[in-house]
């Protein structure tokens, strides 16, 4: 069976799960619109879920259960047939997903940068020292701890919308926000500046997209395989390789960054102490053409955070969080 004769039938229905806040339906709309054109016949509808991770606002997410708790709502829809797909965001997903599920397409990634937000200053360089900074992310938390020690780090939750408005009442000097978010939303004047890789490498898939099937069904596999973008796959799982072969979760300020250039894939990852004492940082290049060869990038650049000790930080900071899967 190829790919051809199994997609020469199209869908007649597909439902999408999909988180309900405006970024998560923003997406869902994005891949049923692309279903749209690819098969004009079909009927391709939204399911709206609340997840946990949705409703837990008043805690950081690491301390409740890790990237799991937006996925697992969404992939129950999908085990029982309620819905066909389920859109996340890649940053989201788990390094290792439960069984009988699928990562089918990974669509080509917008923006992966972190951005700096802020109604008064241009870049994090600007800010006076004591300025109050907001996020809730413990990569960005240690990246700002390590590189800029005289600002002062508060927790910020929420969808994008409160994170803005929690701004704009004052309440932050400044906030950190993923650039991918906020130009898919439309908001890209609020923001100031783009944070290089040294401020802030970003996270393992940030800016990419993933949907999600129910392993074995391989005629929707197919007709879904356009949506499928190689280069940002390619760079995404070289990404996720790092974090899964570190034993990265939500606890552990961990970045993998990787981008084309000179017909190679070019992989940065870090890890660092929450306070940002302590960072690690290794980097590799291949010419992958290959998931395989994209993952063997990974675990080299992983190998060369464990030879500097990041295995050390990463069991300093996961011991007794019950084997939390990887995130
Ligand atoms: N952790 C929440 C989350 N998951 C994905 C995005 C942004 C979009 C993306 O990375 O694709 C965000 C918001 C943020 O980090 O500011």
């Amino acid at each position: 069976m190829n790919s051809e004769t199994l997609s020469a039938t199209p869908p007649r229905t597909l439902v999408i799960a999909s988180r309900e806040s405006r970024l998560a339906m923003w997406q869902a709309e994005h891949v049923r619109d692309a279903l749209h054109k690819l098969y004009p016949s079909c009927d391709v509808k939204i399911l709206g879920m609340t997840t946990r991770g949705d409703q837990i606002l008043d805690r950081t997410l690491s301390k409740v259960g890790g990237k799991g708790l937006f996925v697992k709502e969404l992939e129950t829809a999908l085990a029982d047939g309620r819905a066909d797909l389920a859109v996340h965001s890649l940053k989201d997903v788990p390094m290792e997903l439960p069984e009988g599920f699928a990562l089918t397409a990974i669509m080509e990634r917008e923006d992966s940068r972190d951005a700096f937000v802020s109604n008064d200053y241009a870049s994090l360089a600007a800010l006076p020292a004591g300025s109050v900074v907001g996020t809730s992310s413990l990569r960005r938390e240690a990246m700002l701890r390590s590189r800029h020690p005289q600002l002062v780090v508060r927790p910020l939750r929420g969808n994008l919308d409160t994170r803005l408005a929690k701004l704009d009442r004052g309440e932050y000097a400044a906030i950190i926000l993923a650039a991918a978010g906020l130009k898919r939303l439309g908001l890209g004047a609020r923001i100031r500046s783009l944070l290089d890789a040294g401020d802030s490498l970003p996270a393992a898939g940030q800016g990419a997209l993933g949907i999600e099937i129910r392993a074995g069904r391989a005629e929707l596999a197919a007709w879904l395989a356009p949506l499928h973008h190689e280069a940002t796959a390619l760079a995404v799982e070289a990404e996720r390789m790092v974090s899964r072969a570190l034993g990265g979760s939500c606890d552990v300020p961990l970045a993998a960054h990787a981008a084309w250039g000179d017909g190679a894939l070019h992989l940065r990852g870090r890890v660092s102490t929450p306070d940002g004492a302590r960072v690690v940082a290794a980097e590799a290049s291949a010419p992958v053409t290959s998931v395989e060869r994209a993952l063997a990038l990974g675990r080299e650049v992983a190998a060369a955070l464990e030879a500097q000790g990041a295995l050390e930080i990463v069991r300093s900071l996961t011991a007794g969080n019950g084997g939390q899967p990887t995130a």
